[in-house]
């Protein structure tokens, strides 16, 4: 099996959440957090710092980011695994732009757009909400039906 490492960076305040709208490549047309994949020799942390400054300029320290997730996704047919390590901040400087892959839009956290995110969003997103840590694997048939999964509920990384 071959790997594909990515982030996935969820900016909070008070009761609202940063989304952006992808604009191209891989969950166009879905809201979801800021990132991408992790290049040879960069950290995660570094990683996702730079993911979420390229995406929306915002800046957030690698110091400042909790890590909250880490999720494997798998699609049939797809030999390639793709590992999401999902991370939270509140500390970030700047205020969010539209670059060339992201829309940027904060939404309460009673009105997140889940018809227009990924479907496994649905299943981890209120662990998130929730201050929750958590593991998760999700089989795909193709991108909109999740076969088989599973979530678990953990107390540190
Ligand atoms: N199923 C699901 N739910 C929620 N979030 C995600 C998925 N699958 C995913 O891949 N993701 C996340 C993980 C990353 O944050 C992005 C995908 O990153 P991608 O745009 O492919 O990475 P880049 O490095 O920006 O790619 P290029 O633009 O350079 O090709 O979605």
């Amino acid at each position: 099996m071959n790997r594909k490492v990515l982030t996935l960076v969820l900016i909070r305040k008070l009761n609202e959440v940063l989304l952006g709208y992808k604009k191209r490549g891989f969950g166009v047309n879905k809201w979801n957090g800021f990132g991408g994949k992790v290049e040879a020799k960069e950290g995660i942390y570094e990683a996702a710092a730079r993911e979420l400054r390229e995406e929306c300029g915002l800046v957030v320290l690698p110091v400042n980011l909790e890590k909250i997730g880490l999720i494997n996704f798998e699609f049939v047919g797809d030999p390639l695994i793709l590992e999401v390590h999902v991370f939270t901040s509140t500390k970030y400087e700047g205020h969010p732009f539209e670059t060339e892959e992201m829309l940027p839009k904060w939404f309460h956290v009673t009105d997140i757009p889940f018809d227009d995110m990924w479907v496994d969003d649905k299943l981890w997103f209120p662990l998130f909400l929730s201050g929750k840590k958590f593991k998760g694997y999700f089989l795909f048939q193709g991108h909109d039906v999740i076969l088989k999964h599973n979530l678990e509920n953990i107390t540190c990384f």
